[in-house]
């Protein structure tokens, strides 16, 4: 038998190689080389400005002030066809709204979340019920029950086969899927489908709208979105979103909270990509040629949050706050924690 070969750097592909970089924990890897189109675009390589023509908030998606600016800097890099990335679109206001949105109205059934195959999930958001007083309502676990669908693979970590309190299944929530529900398992959007919240569409639609303008490709509908929860040690691993019938409809993505390095690569996993530094509030939208692009979140960058989301009484005053739990609870889980939330259209 041949033994297997070493896999050195120069084996790896240009993107894995990329990953390795910014994973790496110990030392941890300089940030340098990551491209800050929101900060420093001037100093970034083939970053070209692009001229939207468009308003972004034509016509306004919510009853607030949701953009910075109606025509905010927006950029397009020569090595990445399509993609276009606005830094800083979203007001400290909209960071909060769609916060709130994320892990309240969106995060709970008929929208499936990564823990559902595994615990009997309540029909209400797990944020809230982990901040409410008094003794915690245990969530049953499906695996004691004996109640887990065939063909699901059984975690080994006995904390799936016990009952959970909100507040450490809040911590193991990885994702939720939203509109057309995405079945990881077969790779495709079997699972049904939940209404898209009609407010989240409206804004992702406005993003599209103007980021296509600049960048082609303008048909958008807000048929499926992932919104993926990331504390400070999670990364998701390079991919391409390749499932949707529709592959030249652009794919709208939105963070808060922490910071991250998000790679941006190309067809292969051996075109080099580009890190680029996406902060709270920044929009990214991929186009034409990206739209195929892999891609993927090797760090979340600890302590860069701002401060209009981890102070505790920054959303006291915003028009939605009696809708949700005090902002500090939302305060103390944003200083931790990335959420990114994308939209495509599927067909
Ligand atoms: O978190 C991100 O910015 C990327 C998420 C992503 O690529 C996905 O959900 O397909
Ligand atoms: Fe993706």
């Amino acid at each position: 038998m041949t033994p297997k070969p070493e896999m050195t750097p120069e084996t790896l592909t240009a993107f894995r190689r990329a990953e390795k970089t910014y994973m790496a924990r110990d030392p941890p890897p300089s940030l340098a080389a990551v491209a800050d189109l929101g900060r420093a675009a001037g100093d970034v390589p083939g970053a070209r400005r692009l001229r939207l023509e468009r308003d972004l908030c034509d016509p306004p998606p919510l009853p607030f002030r949701v953009f910075g600016q109606r025509r905010p800097p927006a950029y397009a890099l020569d090595a990445h066809p399509g993609l276009v990335v606005i830094p800083a679109a979203l007001t400290a206001e909209a960071q909060r709204w769609l916060a709130r949105k994320c892990l309240c109205d969106c995060a709970q059934p008929p929208n499936r979340t990564n823990l559902d195959p595994f615990f009997a999930m309540p029909p209400a958001p797990l944020f809230e019920l982990a901040g409410r007083a008094g003794p915690p309502p245990l969530v049953e676990s499906r695996l004691l029950a004996g109640s887990i669908d065939p063909g699901v693979t059984r975690p080994r970590d006995p904390f799936y086969a016990r009952p959970a309190a909100p507040s450490d299944l809040l911590r193991q929530l990885r994702w939720c899927t939203l509109g057309w529900q995405y079945n990881w398992r077969t790779k495709e959007y079997d699972l049904g489908a939940a209404p898209f919240d009609a407010e989240l569409g409206a804004l992702m639609q406005s993003v599209a709208a103007a980021a296509a303008a600049a960048a082609g490709g303008p048909r958008f509908s807000s048929q499926a979105g992932i919104i993926n929860y990331y504390d400070e040690r999670a990364s998701m691993a390079g991919h391409v979103d390749r499932t949707e019938a529709d592959m030249d409809a652009p794919l709208v993505s939105l963070s808060v909270g922490l910071s991250c390095v998000y790679l941006i690569g190309g067809r292969t996993r051996d075109v080099e990509p580009t890190p680029l530094l996406l902060r709270s509030g920044d929009a990214l939208v991929m186009c034409g040629e990206s739209r195929l692009a892999f891609h993927g979140v090797p760090r979340v960058l600890p302590g860069s949050a701002p401060a209009c989301l981890t102070d505790p009484e920054a959303g006291t005053g915003d028009a939605v706050a009696d809708r949700y739990p005090p902002w500090r609870q939302f305060a103390a889980y944003l200083a931790a924690h990335r959420i990114n939330c994308n939209a495509r259209k599927c067909a």
